[in-house]
């Protein structure tokens, strides 16, 4: 059976390929595992809960309606950091197609973590489509206004985390000359670098990224992650280094930051504004590409 539903989450298996496999926990509609051949290719915190008590540390939880903690909007100020949806048990709304294996988790204030939309009252459906190929796995999000008098101010992020080998060997790739504001300087420049490296605590949020440019993962020079994106403008790249991990309980092991770099599309430097009646679509897609400097020219 190439889809399992438990009561907890669902599992997909590619039908050509046993070994390559995704699983998404209900809670959030989190991606906690991607396998491809057998390789994990997510990462995910040996302390990350998976009961629902808390968002998922690591895989790809969804930030939704607002990014980082808010402190101007009236409504959105009042909700925690990175919003409700990945903090409320989505509905399993079942497979749309064969091959490659597609499913479907909805959500909808009625059946979202009631604590959080008694802080942001607005009407809203979220369709999010998770297909996995025999060699990539797409994450697509539908943001639908269904109220039919007030607008709809939202960001949205698929908040990936890759798993890497060593973070001090990576490098991200086809991100130069981007403007980006970096969260912990506070300060906002272009990237001149060729390529992003890491040697300590890294959160800056790329901004207006050429949509066509595939951000691609390499390490020592081996390319191992490519990600693509849809009507996602930003990316975030995060890596919380030796201090931050040892504040964060859910995430173990405490070296765990040295095998992931979270790599984040989103429309998050400024929010997205849906007329009553209004749908709004973007995906981020996984996959593995031949190197491709498309940011030397
Ligand atoms: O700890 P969380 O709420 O899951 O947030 C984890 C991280 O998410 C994003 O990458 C932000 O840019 C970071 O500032 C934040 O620390």
């Amino acid at each position: 059976m190439p889809i399992k539903e438990t009561d907890r989450e669902v599992i997909l298996t590619h039908p050509t390929n046993d070994t390559t496999s995704v699983t998404i926990l209900k809670y959030g509609a989190t991606v906690y595992s991607w396998k491809l051949k057998s390789e994990e290719q997510l990462w995910l915190s040996t302390a990350a809960k998976l009961d629902g008590t808390k968002p998922v540390r690591g895989g790809i939880p969804l930030v939704f309606p607002v990014f980082g903690k808010n402190s101007t909007d009236e409504y959105l100020s009042k909700l925690p950091q990175h919003g409700l949806a990945r903090n409320s048990t989505w509905e399993f709304l079942g497979q749309t197609k064969e091959n490659p294996p597609t499913v479907q988790f909805g959500l909808k204030p009625e059946i979202a973590n009631p604590e959080l939309t008694k802080l942001w009252p607005m009407d809203f459906l979220l369709i999010l489509t998770v297909e996995l190929g025999d060699d990539h796995l797409k994450t697509a999000i539908e943001v639908e206004n269904t109220s039919n008098s007030k607008e709809l101010k939202f960001n949205w992020l698929f908040h990936t985390y890759f798993r890497i080998e060593d973070i001090e060997g990576t490098m991200v790739s086809n991100l130069a000359g981007m403007k980006l504001y970096d969260q912990l300087l506070k300060e906002s420049y272009v990237d001149k670098h060729p390529v992003v490296t890491f040697n300590q605590e890294t959160d800056v949020i790329y901004q207006n990224v050429n949509p066509e440019r595939a951000i691609q993962i390499v390490d020592k020079g081996v390319q191992i992650h490519t990600l693509k994106r849809y009507n996602l403008p930003d990316t975030v790249v995060w890596n919380p280094w030796v201090e931050k991990s040892q504040g964060m309980a859910d995430f173990e092991p405490k070296t765990g930051y040295q095998q992931m770099i979270c790599i984040e599309p989103g429309h998050v430097h400024d929010f997205i504004t849906l007329a009553p009646g209004k749908k709004w679509n973007a995906y981020q897609l996984l996959c593995k590409e031949e190197l491709n400097y498309q940011a030397i020219q």
